[in-house]
């Protein structure tokens, strides 16, 4: 399995309540490139990200189904991931070597979800991400989020390099 890029986030970028790895009571989401099994990673016309988060009984909007505000909290940082992860190899940067953190700090600009059918609470959700486009300090990422193979969301988001002032506020 591929890394995830949230394991290599700096602990200055690791609080975050979608996908901190240090935020106890986060989603701690973790966001990889998608193998194609033979140790490669898939080459860059084919290559997708995935994350895939199990919601729990908290998350509910009604019995039986998950609340859309969860559904958009995934896609969020799977998109700011999966921007980080497109940053981090356009850049050459080795993700598990000692500079790994030096290019992954990314924010949601834009956050777009447009919720397909009723999410059912219980089986995991499991979001692929495609990069649609590298400009500068903007990537974006669209999205898609199955559960039982069922699209249930989608959605777009334009992330951006996290400006100086936020990164000096941690
Ligand atoms: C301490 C660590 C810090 C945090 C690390 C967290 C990592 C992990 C956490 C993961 C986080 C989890 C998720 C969260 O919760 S992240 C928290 C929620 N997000 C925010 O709070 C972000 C607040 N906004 C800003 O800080 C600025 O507006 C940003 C940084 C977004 C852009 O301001 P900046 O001055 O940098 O931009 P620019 O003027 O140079 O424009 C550059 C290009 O971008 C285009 N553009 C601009 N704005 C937007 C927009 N809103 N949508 C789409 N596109 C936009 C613009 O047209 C131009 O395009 P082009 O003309 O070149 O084509």
């Amino acid at each position: 399995m591929e890394p995830a890029i949230q394991d290599h986030y700096p602990d200055d970028a690791a609080a975050c309540y979608g996908c901190g790895r240090l935020n106890d009571q986060g989603l701690q989401l973790k966001t990889r490139w998608v193998s194609d099994g033979s140790g490669e990673t898939a080459t860059e016309t084919e290559s997708a990200t995935e994350t895939v988060f199990t919601p729990r009984p908290e998350h509910t909007a009604m019995p039986g189904f998950v609340y859309g505000g969860l559904v958009a909290s995934v896609i969020d940082c799977s998109g700011t991931g999966s921007a980080s992860l497109a940053a981090t190899r356009d850049r050459g940067i080795d993700l598990v070597g000692e500079t790994g953190s030096d290019a992954v700090r990314f924010v949601t600009g834009t956050l777009e979800v447009r919720y397909q059918r009723p999410t059912p609470m219980g089986p995991p959700l499991v979001v692929r991400g495609r990069i649609a486009e590298v400009k500068g300090r903007k990537v974006t990422v669209e999205l898609t989020m199955t559960a039982n193979g069922e699209t249930v969301a989608t959605g777009r988001v334009i992330a951006l390099e996290a400006p100086d002032t936020m990164r000096a506020a941690g």
